[in-house]
């Protein structure tokens, strides 16, 4: 488990905690506690609401690999101080402390409701969890204890507590108070006022410092916690100090409440004169908070991130699925980022430990010339030699990724104690990650081949079906175009065999109904009788037709016996229509139509023209030129009847 970062933002009067981390699975269950020390947990305001949160429970079915966890609470509140406390939680209520996050916020009442000042302190704690383990929190609870005897050893030192004092031990010593108010007085001068630190008069002697009369230790206490809670840091019961039983909710809440000054006391360390927040400026350093992606929201609100790794941290944050699908293959670059990243988070490291490093090694001339002093940070961390020989893989890499582990493995990181684990284990997770990579490829690449080989098997069938249906299609348009010339000559030898030389005969209506017809009979095999209705004894004759059309007959029944004719003028045959007859039989009508041009009962030439020209654009592989031509022959001489020039219109034309 490990906690990488965390968001704080503030928006007006709502502060939301988001905490970000990677649990990789081998335990059963988990769930995550998000708790808050308020101010006024005991106080008549309680708690707001979302001020204790349980959060995400880890499914036991995630058994393999890591998993991101990423969770907020929201803190309705326009001022405040408060360390915020991530716990493990596994069955049986037993604990873990990953890390306490403490916020102190201060937030404008006002009306413009804007953000005055945010600053954020964050105290990773180590954790060696194991599952079941009974002492867990009573462990816990006892190393918040000795780091709260630490660092006031530290301030107002010596304390003459053992290393790792009881909880009797711990709470004797400061139950005169004298040891709080000093350090309370250490962090914020005259906090109080007035320590009462020697027996007053007339009050009993006491060679021991803590047995002070209980008045006047109470008057140290009280004036403590009343200095406390000005700062509005947590704040513990002053009986908690007087219980001769002490109860581990007691001792708890005073150690809290001294972490809790510790945590003010750092903040406070880390403000220069002008209220803006001192760190190391290194260009890494600058790179390793960009990366923990420091940004300001388009609101304003600051958002702050800084990424976390406890130091019992073997568990790394391995690639989350997104990024494996991303990264398919690791390029040079993404690994060159890895490398930088990893010496970011140990400046990052070493800045953790900063005070330490500046205790122990650094001299004052170094520490006035920023470089010298980097330089000694640099050197300090690689001076930690480590073995990332070990990370070598017992196989030489044949690809890319694998000089790039080489080179990473030849590095002078490896002379860096504090990287060797991380190195191990972001080798490790990248070998991890490149193996999952190539066996989904290999899955791919197999799923690929079947793909293409069923889509080549496909294409070829439908291949040989289109050659096939082409063939088809080629046959019976051969077979078409010959039937089609079969058809023409069949039609056009039935034309010769009705006739090349057809002779119709149309008798016209009488003009005047009371005179007799001299047409006796009609046949329907073309023959017609005729007769001198005036000599009805005279002889009869016969004349035999193609056809003969009698006086009812109209315009489309002789037309129809012609049409035939238009179609093979369309396939290359000559025909010529034409009417003959004697004054007044009705010529002019059968071929134009009636006289007056009223557009009906047209003749045969509309009719064979209308019909020429729909056949010839119907043909649209054969190219047609259609000419006119009008010409009269009256009293032997031809006239062209659309000739503009009179004197070009008698036969032959020029
Ligand atoms: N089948 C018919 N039905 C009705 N009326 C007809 C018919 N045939 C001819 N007529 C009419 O008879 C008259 C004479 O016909 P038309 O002018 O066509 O004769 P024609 O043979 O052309 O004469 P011409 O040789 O003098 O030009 C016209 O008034 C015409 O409308």
């Amino acid at each position: 488990m490990s906690v990488e970062g965390f968001n704080v933002e503030t928006n007006y009067s709502l502060v939301t905690v988001t905490v970000k981390g990677t649990k990789k699975f081998g335990l059963k269950s988990y769930m995550l506690e998000f708790d808050c020390i308020w101010p006024e947990r005991r106080g008549p305001h309680l708690s707001p609401p979302g001020f204790r949160v349980k959060f995400v429970k880890f499914r036991p079915d995630h058994a393999l690999g890591a998993q991101n966890f990423s969770f907020n609470v929201t803190i309705p509140n326009l001022e405040f101080r408060a360390s915020l406390s991530l716990s493990l939680l596994t069955r049986g209520a037993h604990t873990a402390s990953l890390c306490t996050i403490s916020l102190f916020l201060s937030l404008s009442s006002g009306e413009e409701s804007s953000i005055r000042k945010e600053r954020i302190k964050m105290e990773p704690k180590g954790v060696s969890f194991r599952e079941g383990c009974l002492s867990r929190k009573a462990e816990e609870t006892a190393l918040r204890r000795y780091e709260a005897a630490a660092w006031l050893d530290s301030m107002v030192g010596p304390l003459n507590l053992p290393q790792n004092p009881s909880e009797q031990e711990f709470v004797s010593c400061l139950r005169n108070g004298l040891i709080l108010c000093n350090a309370i007085n250490k962090i914020k001068p005259g906090s109080v006022p007035k320590i009462v630190s020697k027996p007053l008069m007339g009050s009993p002697a006491n060679d021991n410092q803590n047995s002070l009369p209980a008045y006047q230790y109470f008057e140290n206490i009280r004036n403590f916690l009343v200095a406390v809670e000005e700062l509005k840091l947590p704040t513990f019961e002053a009986s908690d100090l007087e219980r001769e039983k002490l109860d581990t909710g007691s001792v708890t809440r005073i150690v809290d409440c001294i972490l809790a000054l510790k945590s003010y006391q750092q903040w406070m360390e880390g403000i220069d004169y002008n209220g803006s927040l001192k760190c190391i400026k290194s260009p890494l350093f600058k790179l390793s908070v960009s990366r923990a992606q420091c940004q300001m929201t388009p609101s304003g609100s600051f958002v702050q991130r800084r990424r976390l790794d406890l130091p019992s941290g073997t568990e790394r944050k391995k690639p989350s699925e997104s990024e494996n699908k991303k990264t398919e293959v690791p390029t040079f670059a993404e690994v060159e980022d890895e490398v930088v990243r990893i010496i970011c988070q140990c400046l990052v490291n070493a800045k953790e430990n900063f005070n330490q490093i500046l205790a122990t090694n650094v001299t004052s001339q170094e520490r006035e010339d920023p470089v010298k002093l980097f330089n000694k940070i640099i050197i300090n961390c690689l001076e930690k030699k480590n073995n990332v020989d070990n990370l070598k893989p017992s196989a030489p890499f044949s690809s890319i990724e694998g000089k790039v582990l080489n080179d990473i493995a030849s590095s002078p990181l490896k002379k860096d104690h504090n990287t060797s684990e991380i190195d191990r284990s972001v080798s490790i997770n990248f070998l991890e990650a490149q193996e999952s990579e190539i066996r989904e490829l290999k899955l791919m690449l197999e799923s690929v081949k079947s793909e293409y080989s069923a889509l080549h098997n496909q294409i070829q069938d439908d291949y040989a079906t289109l050659v096939h249906e082409v063939q088809g299609l080629t046959t019976a348009a051969s077979r078409y175009n010959q039937a089609v010339k079969e058809n023409m000559n069949l039609y056009n030898m039935l034309q010769e065999l009705r006739g090349n030389i057809r002779v119709f005969c149309r008798i016209r209506p009488l003009f005047d109904s009371t005179s007799r017809s001299t047409i006796d009979y009609i046949g329907e095999d073309g023959s017609v009788m005729v007769f001198d209705p005036l000599k009805p004894q005279s002889t009869r004759k016969v004349f035999q037709f193609n056809k003969v059309f009698g006086p009812k007959a109209t315009q489309g029944d002789v037309y129809k016996e012609t049409q035939s004719l238009i179609r093979s003028v369309v396939d290359g045959y000559n025909v010529c229509i034409f009417a003959y007859g004697q004054t007044g039989s009705g010529k002019t009508h059968t071929m134009y139509g009636p006289s007056g041009g009223s557009g009906q009962d047209n003749g045969i030439n509309y009719m064979a023209l209308n019909d020429l020209f729909h056949i010839s654009g119907a043909r649209e592989n054969v190219k047609y030129q259609i000419n006119v031509q009008m010409v009269e022959i009256y009293n032997e001489q031809v006239r062209d009847l659309l000739a503009e020039d009179s004197s070009a219109t008698r036969y032959p034309f020029l």
